[in-house]
Order: structure tokens, then sequence, then C-alpha cells
């Protein structure tokens, strides 16, 4: 079970939800969903495959329309950015999806650089040189540098996905089933990245898993997505201390100690 961060700051939402609905044709997705973010935290949604969980990341990152209801992130409301300001607001939010696959072609060092060259003109080489190692010892690969993702195991292809997210210094980490794929040992030291991901860049991060002991473990808070909304929020224990037959299938299913 993880220790609460003791640094996540309640006074300040970084992300806040209220009363969000979203449909496709009659198929209601999400049915009102309330959901807030504070600054330091990792709040874990679970739920099962097709229930709206990708639909929710999406709106947060302005990629889907919201059919109603208020999204405030960082301070913005999504939905009434222009473009310009939607990308702005963006490369405040680090994306580590499943499919965010390296450049085959390039070495880890150019795949690090790449976002740096496109978003971060100002940086002299110098700069970026030394923006690279920081984010490459942070998730424990300093030697694979000069590496090509080929030669990297799953694991390490993971972590250097992740690096290549934290090199903007986002303010918010969305982690979209971070462990899929992942045999146990990758998955827990994929666990204690994100962990150290919080704790030394001070993000806000949400991870979306059905991986039961990835939530343990990364979760400061746990909400379960059941049907359209929220229907569980606390810490992990707490989620699952219920009579509530949905929940404890759910547990039945995924959870493997
Ligand atoms: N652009 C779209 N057009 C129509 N239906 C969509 C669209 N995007 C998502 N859906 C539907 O919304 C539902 C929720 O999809 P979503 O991808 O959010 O599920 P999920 O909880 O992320 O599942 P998984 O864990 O399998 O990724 C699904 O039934 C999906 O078919």
């Amino acid at each position: 079970m993880k220790e609460i961060n003791p640094r996540i700051d309640r006074s300040r939402k970084v992300i806040e939800i209220r009363g969000l609905k979203k449909a496709f044709d009659d198929f209601e997705v999400l049915k009102g969903v309330d959901l807030d973010l504070y600054q330091g935290e990792n709040l874990v949604v679970l739920g099962r495959s097709g229930t709206g969980k990708s639909v929710l990341i999406k709106i947060i990152s302005g990629l889907l329309k919201p059919d109603e209801g208020y999204v405030n992130v960082l301070g913005e409301e999504v939905d009434r950015l222009t473009p310009k300001e939607l990308d702005a607001l963006r490369l405040k939010i680090g994306f580590s999806f499943q499919n965010s696959a390296l450049y085959d072609s390039m070495t880890v060092k150019e795949n690090l650089e790449f976002p740096l060259i496109r978003h971060a003109k100002d940086l002299t080489q110098k700069d970026r040189d030394r923006i690279i190692s920081v984010v490459l010892e942070a998730v424990g690969l300093s030697q694979a540098m000069n590496q090509m993702p080929s030669e990297l195991s799953g694991g390490q292809r993971k972590r250097i996905g992740i690096a290549r997210t934290l090199i903007l210094k986002p303010e918010i980490m969305l982690y979209d089933e971070p462990t899929a794929g992942l045999d146990p040992i990758t998955s827990i030291e994929i666990n204690r990245l994100i962990n150290e991901v919080q704790r030394r860049f001070n993000t806000s991060s949400i991870i979306i898993t059905h991986d039961l002991t990835c939530a343990k473990a990364v979760g400061d808070r746990v909400v379960m997505l059941l049907d359209g909304q929220f229907q569980r929020q606390g810490t992990f224990d707490e989620v699952f201390d219920t009579n509530d037959e949905r929940v404890k299938a759910f547990y039945n299913y995924n959870f493997i100690d």
C-alpha cells in the first residue's frame, strides 16, 4: 500500500470537473462525472474496458468536446480555449500512452531531444544535453543514452517513453495503462518510477489502469468508474471495502497480489 504523499496541496486543484456528460449517438458513456485532481497527487482511475476512461482523458486534453459539464485544467476552461491556447495547455500535460512508441531509427538521446527541438526552441545544445541527462538519470537509464530502442527491453522502452514525456517538464502526467503488457517484476519497477516522478518533479498525475497492484502501489486516491459515474472514491482499501457486487467482482477478477 502506498503511503500518501505528504506534499499534496489540497488547496490547489489542477483539474476540476463537474457534471461531465458525453454520449456517442444514444450511447451515454459519461453520465455526470465529478473529479478533482490536487497538486502533487497521484489519482488512479479504475474501470472495466469500455467504461469511458480514455474518453475522459481525451476530454481533459481537449481532443474531444463534452456534451455537458465544466472541465477546468490548470485554471483554464478547456472547452473555451482557442486551438492555439489549447496547444499551449497541452504542453503542460505529459501523455504516457500505451502506444507512445519511440522512433526506432533514432537513438535514445535523439528520441529525447526531439520534443525539445520542436517545442523549446530557445535552448542551446548544452541546455538540451543537461536536460536529457537529468531525465535519463531520473528513469534510471543514463547508460542507455546512445542505444537504439531495439536494443532495450520492453520495460526500458517504457522508461524512455516516460522520460520523453517528462522532458518538457509537464505539470500534469496522464498515464494510460502504464503496466499493460509488462511482466510482474517490470510492472513493479514502473510503479516505483511513477512514484519517483511524483516525488522528484512534484507532478500531479492521473493513472488509468485495470491493474490493481498498480493502483495500490501508486494511488494516493483511487476512483472507480462504473456505469458512467465515479461510484467509489478514496484510498485503495476504502474503495474496495464495500458490499457493491460490481466492485467486488472487479476486485476478484483483477487482483493478483
Ligand atoms: N469517437 C468515438 N465515437 C464513437 N464511440 C466512441 C468514441 N470514442 C469512444 N467511444 C465509445 O465509448 C466507450 C468508452 O470508450 P473508452 O475508449 O473510453 O473506454 P475505456 O474505458 O478507455 O476502455 P479500455 O480500457 O478498453 O481502453 C466505448 O464503448 C467506445 O466504443
